[in-house]
This record gives C-alpha cells, sequence and structure tokens, in this order.
C-alpha cells in the first residue's frame, strides 16, 4: 500500500490537544489522524547548530521533524515566506520587502528539506505538499530525481497577475508550481487567480478544464476548501464549556452577552478595524454599554517581523484606547489577551459566546469560523458573523451574517442583529451552516484530494 507523505512547513504539536495557533496545523492533525502516514516538516525549533531527522510515531502518525539554523529561518521563514509572499499574497503590497538573499535562502531551504525528504521517501509514496513556504518543493525533488505523484494545496488566498508581479521571481515561482501533479485551492477565486497568472506565461498553455501544460507536464487543478471535525468541536466543546464559564464568568442567557474573536495576531485578521466596529456599536447604542462582553484572543504570531510588531502596538493602543473610553468600575468592553489556549477550552468558549466575530481582511479559509459554529449548541446556537473577504464565507453565506471588514458601520449594525436575532432564525442559520461542515468535513477535503491526486 502507498504511504502517504505529508510535508509542510508547520508540524502540529504531537499531543493533539495541546494550542497549535494555525489553522494549517489543526486542519493537518485532523486529516492525518484517520488517514494515518508521514508528517515531514520544522519541528519549530531554531538552533545554532544542524539538528538531524528525527522520526517519532503517536497515533498511527510519523512525525519526522527537523530543526532550522539561525540564517534559514531569516530568510526562508521569517524573510522570503512572511515577509514577502505572506503580504503580497493577502493583498498587502504595502506592507511587503523583497530581499534576493532572503529569496535564495528560500530556495535553499527548499532544496535541503527535498534532499531530506528523499532520504526516507520510497518510489510508491504520494507527497502531499502544503502552502506557500513550499511552492517550489516540487521541481526541488523533481531535480533529485523524485518520480513519485507529488500534489500541493494553498492554504492562502493566490493574488491575481497585477498583484502577484510585485513578486520580483512572481514568474519563475509560479512556474516551478508545474513540477506538480494537482495543484489545490480554497476557493474557486483563488484557481482562477493562479490560472490567470499562468496564461500570461508564453511557454504555457492552460486548457479548458484548467488542466496546465508545460515541458510535457501536465498539473491539473481543484478547488478544496479545509474543513473541521463537526463531532471532536462538539466532544471538545462540551468537555470546555464548565471550565470556560469560570473564566468568562458570563452565563448564556447572563447579564452579559459574549461577543469573541480568535486570530493569530496577525495584520490579515482585521482586528483594528474590528476594534472600531465595536467601538461604533457602543457609540451608537448606549443600552449595550456592561451588557455585552468582547473577548479577543490574539496569541503573538511572527513576532520578528516589523509589520506584526507594528500591528501588536496597535492593537494595544487601540483596546487601551476603547477601553478607557467605556470602561466603568464593574466592566471593560474589550478584553484583550495575547495568549493561545488549547482546544477544549477554546470550543468551550464558542459554546458560551453569544457571537463568533471573524472579519479578517483577507483570509485563505479561516477555521475559527466553522469552528464556532461546529462548537454550537443547537438548540440555543450563537450567531456568526463573517467578513465577506474569508474563504469560509464562500461555504457559510447561508447561515452567517456577511459583513465587508472595512466598513466599521456595516459591521457595527451586524453585530447589532446579531446580539438581538430570534432564537428561531438562530437555529435555522446553524442548521443550514452545520449542514456545509458535516458535508465539507476534514475527511472528505482529505479524500477528495487524495483521489484526484492518485487518480491521474
Ligand atoms: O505557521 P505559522 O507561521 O505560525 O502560521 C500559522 C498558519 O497560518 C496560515 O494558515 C492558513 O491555513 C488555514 C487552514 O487551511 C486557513 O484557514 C487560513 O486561512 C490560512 O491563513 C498559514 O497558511 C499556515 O501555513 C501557517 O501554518
Ligand atoms: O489560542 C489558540 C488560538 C487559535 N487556535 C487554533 O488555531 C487555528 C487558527 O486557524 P485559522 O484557519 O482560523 O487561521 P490561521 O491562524 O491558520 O491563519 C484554529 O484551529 C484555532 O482553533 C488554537 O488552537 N489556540
Amino acid at each position: 500500500m502507498a504511504r502517504l507523505v505529508v510535508v509542510s512547513n508547520r508540524v502540529a504539536p504531537i499531543d493533539d490537544k495541546k494550542a497549535s495557533a494555525g489553522g494549517l496545523a489543526v486542519g493537518l492533525m485532523g486529516a492525518m489522524r484517520e488517514a494515518g502516514g508521514i508528517w515531514f516538516g520544522w519541528n519549530g525549533q531554531v538552533s545554532t547548530t544542524p539538528t538531524p531527522l528525527r522520526m517519532q510515531e503517536k497515533n498511527g502518525i510519523t512525525f519526522a521533524t527537523l530543526g532550522l539554523n539561525k540564517r534559514d529561518y531569516r530568510q526562508y521563514y521569517s524573510g522570503f515566506s512572511n515577509a514577502t509572499l505572506w503580504p503580497i499574497f493577502h493583498y498587502r503590497i504595502d506592507l511587503a520587502r523583497f530581499d534576493r538573499a532572503e529569496y535564495a535562502g528560500y530556495l535553499r531551504v527548499n532544496t535541503m528539506l527535498a534532499q531530506q525528504l528523499m532520504s526516507f521517501l520510497k518510489p510508491e509514496d504520494t507527497v502531499w505538499v502544503h502552502d506557500y513556504h513550499l511552492l517550489p518543493f516540487a521541481q526541488a525533488c523533481r531535480a533529485q530525481g523524485a518520480r513519485n505523484r507529488m500534489g500541493f494545496f494553498l492554504h492562502i488566498p493566490f493574488p491575481a497577475p497585477q498583484v502577484a508581479a510585485t513578486v520580483p521571481p512572481h514568474r519563475e515561482l509560479i512556474r516551478t508550481m508545474c513540477s506538480y501533479d494537482l495543484v489545490g485551492f480554497q476557493t474557486e477565486t483563488d484557481r482562477q487567480a493562479f490560472l490567470d497568472n499562468l496564461r500570461a506565461m508564453p511557454d504555457v498553455t492552460v486548457d479548458g478544464a484548467g488542466v496546465v501544460h508545460a515541458d510535457g507536464h501536465a498539473t491539473r487543478t481543484g478547488v478544496y476548501p479545509i474543513g473541521v471535525s463537526p463531532d471532536l468541536i462538539e466532544e471538545d466543546a462540551i468537555e470546555g464549556q464548565e471550565h470556560s464559564r469560570l473564566i468568562t464568568r458570563n452565563v448564556r442567557g447572563g447579564r452579559r452577552k459574549v461577543i469573541i474573536s480568535v486570530d493569530r495576531l496577525d495584520y490579515s485578521k482585521g482586528m483594528v478595524e474590528r476594534f472600531c466596529s465595536y467601538e461604533a456599536l457602543l457609540e451608537a447604542n448606549p443600552e449595550y454599554r456592561s451588557r455585552v462582553q468582547f473577548i479577543q484572543i490574539a496569541p503573538p504570531s511572527r513576532s520578528d517581523i516589523g509589520s506584526y510588531q507594528q500591528i501588536r502596538k496597535q492593537l494595544e493602543a487601540e483596546a487601551g484606547r476603547i477601553n478607557g473610553k467605556f470602561s466603568d468600575l464593574d466592566w471593560m468592553p474589550i478584553r484583550y489577551i495575547n495568549k493561545s489556549y488549547d482546544r477544549p477550552t477554546l470550543m468551550g468558549l464558542f459554546r458560551n459566546a453569544a457571537v463568533g466575530y471573524v472579519t479578517p481582511l483577507r483570509d485563505g479559509m479561516n477555521l475559527v469560523a466553522k469552528e464556532y459554529v461546529a462548537a454550537q449548541d443547537p438548540e440555543t446556537p450563537g450567531v456568526l458573523v463573517l467578513s465577506m473577504l474569508a474563504g469560509a464565507a464562500r461555504e457559510l453565506d447561508e447561515g452567517a451574517l456577511l459583513v465587508n471588514p472595512y466598513d466599521r458601520i456595516g459591521m457595527a449594525e451586524a453585530l447589532q442583529q446579531a446580539l438581538d436575532m430570534p432564537l428561531r432564525e438562530r437555529q435555522e442559520r446553524h442548521a443550514a451552516m452545520m449542514r456545509v461542515l458535516r458535508v465539507n468535513d476534514i475527511d472528505a477535503w482529505r479524500n477528495r484530494f487524495m483521489s484526484d491526486l492518485r487518480q491521474q
């Protein structure tokens, strides 16, 4: 039987109840829990000396991980991946920088990771590579003789050609993706943007089915929105509910309704605009003051990059300003928390919250939106207020209140609608979203991608 070898920069902590604070790790852990296989990638450690590949088994998954040295971490992870590709792929050209040495480091680490993979790869293994850190990974493996079936899934948006063009080596980089047999995206918009980029290249053709032909090789493309495991989330939510109640001391139906947001501390998540929309709600509706509690959990992320340090300062200032403006002796409008929580605590918090407030400026998918819905009690569900610019909006549009994350007043109005929504409407909206979450769950995501990849 062919083994499944998953490759991603971030590998989940081996203890799957631990906080991951990143959707890729959470999603892949869910996908691999059922299927098993080998999960190869960075162990999250930065070391001064080279760390050898380490294999560890847990629950049918073999974790094959290694550390990065300081230069690789700086150039490949903090540099080209997260200070060039991440902002540009999220349409934040203003926050991007390009540095040739970092790009060289990115290519070097891809080659190094490919070498490491080749040390244990068998010819019949199927390889599934994830995300923007590894765009040229298949080409690096092919150069070292790999003939395996190789698929790639992009977790973040793919930029339109005019935006992609702001990455100086965009042509060569996007061209390297033609070494994969299948390339998958979260949404059709992302897939079309990828194909539009390739259509502009002279030595590449794209046929009517979205198959890319280059150098005698065919690369298929598809849309595979990542999902969650509704049953496991419900279990965690029930387990964590009491604990979460104690933390917030806000029982549903009690004095204060909770509005909850959970995001890595990232400028793409739209937290400043979100804080200001909450301010607009309190400004326009004094009767809500002290009757609602907004909790923003925002574990720090990629803290050595300047744009992340800036957004952190900005959020501290905004939270302080808004709290100063509206706080009373027994009420502080925003609880702004910079730490991560384990999954039962988080899912319990979701279950206790009247509103899930998820308003990224742009997001590949946003699993928090799906988790919030799956964590609700179907009898008394809360309401999801969701950015129309998150990938999740494509699937949850029937039940969520969709907002434009740049429209503060519109967001405040949606919050008000959510807080006042009658029970029957909440139940109907929740049921509509649950139907989608059950069909497009994490197993469906993995099975559809793997079956397309193996079929070729
Ligand atoms: O690994 P980090 O640098 O700490 O960042 C965490 C992850 O962030 C991004 O997650 C994306 O994947 C999610 C699941 O598909 C999706 O819901 C979300 O919209 C994306 O932003 C990133 O793409 C991952 O590589 C990171 O591991
Ligand atoms: O304290 C935290 C904060 C977040 N998460 C998880 O991290 C993931 C975030 O994924 P999402 O797709 O929303 O965004 P990303 O961070 O990947 O861009 C979700 O599964 C969250 O439940 C967590 O386990 N603990």
